[in-house]
């Protein structure tokens, strides 16, 4: 995969102190990067910024090739009330193709096809004449992803795609990021990590305007996390917990009942081989085997407090 995008010490302050300090990424092209944080922590600011709606006060936002095109989403999108769904996605289409010069006829036959079936492929297929007026927060933040898509950008930003949106419809749009990410370089945030798990390649985490850490999303995973597993047993241990101590001395065991023992571990690296001798130490059948606290939700809460407690 290559770079699409670098993001070189990016700062922008406002007066009230809010804004970001000194970031620096890159998100590579066919591939999801997802920039992470609480609330305030600056991805918005980050984000118009490398969409160039806003200017930095240092820093530089640099391309792959001076020709490629980028869309942005913003977190709210806002259309003309009077408008229907087609109307906007046709608007945003035709703005985008202004400096292109086509085949009149030809192009607008086209346009309208790649109108509907980005509508369509948004979930808008059976609404693409209705007033936006009408429209749910859902619906409209669809609408803003039909808009930044039917521009066929190299660069997709979606700042929040799935925040209004039910779990039917944060499905289709992981559906869409999925398949779109085949195609382009995606930049997007979210709160809601369990999608960004699911489709992010690489992971920004950001608080008060600043990098936390930055990794693969395996790596944002796993990093600093003392692995614990959930061992169920199909009869009670034939060891007691002292032995089990003292046979696995790099394990600790804890029973939560007779037969569900937690087993934790410093780390990965000493788990690779010390799981396995931890589960046969039980001397009984395992029934189930699970690691806790795995999620992103668990990663990030983990690294926001190591940073508080720094
Ligand atoms: N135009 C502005 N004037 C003053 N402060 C601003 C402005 N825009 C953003 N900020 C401040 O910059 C900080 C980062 O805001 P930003 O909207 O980027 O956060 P965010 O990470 O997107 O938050 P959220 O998750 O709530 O959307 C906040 O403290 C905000 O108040």
């Amino acid at each position: 995969m290559s770079v699409a995008v670098t993001v070189q010490g990016l700062t922008r302050v406002y007066p009230g102190g809010g804004g970001i300090r000194d970031i620096s990424f890159t998100a590579e092209d066919r591939a999801v990067t997802a920039v992470i944080g609480p609330n305030g922590a600056g991805k918005t600011v980050l984000f118009s910024i490398i969409a160039g709606l806003t200017s930095a006060q240092s820093g530089a936002v640099s391309f792959a090739s001076a020709d490629m095109t980028m869309a942005y989403c913003p977190d709210v999108p806002q259309f003309e009330s009077w408008l229907t769904a087609r109307e906007v996605v046709e608007t945003s289409l035709a703005v985008s193709r202004t400096n292109r010069p086509v085949n009149k006829k030809q192009n607008d036959v086209r346009a309208e096809q790649s109108v509907q079936s980005t509508l369509r492929t948004c979930g808008l297929g059976a609404v693409l004449d209705r007033r936006v007026a009408d429209f749910s927060r859902g619906m409209l933040q669809r609408l803003g992803v039909a808009a930044a898509l039917v521009t066929d950008p190299d660069i997709l930003i979606l700042d929040e795609p799935n925040s209004a949106l039910d779990p039917i419809g944060r499905a289709d749009v992981r559906e869409i990021i999925t398949e779109q990410k085949r195609h382009r370089c995606i930049v997007l945030s979210s709160h809601l990590l369990s999608e960004i798990e699911q489709l992010a390649d690489r992971i920004v985490v950001l608080d008060h305007g600043g990098i936390v850490t930055q990794g693969t999303t395996a790596s944002i995973l796993t990093d600093g996390l003392e692995p614990n597993w959930m061992v169920r047993l199909g009869t009670p241990s034939r060891r007691d917990i002292t032995d089990l101590n003292t046979v696995v001395p790099e394990a600790s065991f804890t029973f939560e009942t007779d037969t569900l023992c937690s087993v934790r571990f410093r780390s990965f690296e000493r788990a690779e081989t010390g799981l396995i001798a931890a589960l046969e130490a039980f001397q009984v059948p395992i029934i189930e085997v699970t690691l806790r606290d795995r999620d992103l939700d668990a990663s990030f809460a983990r690294i926001i407090q190591n940073r508080e407690h720094s």
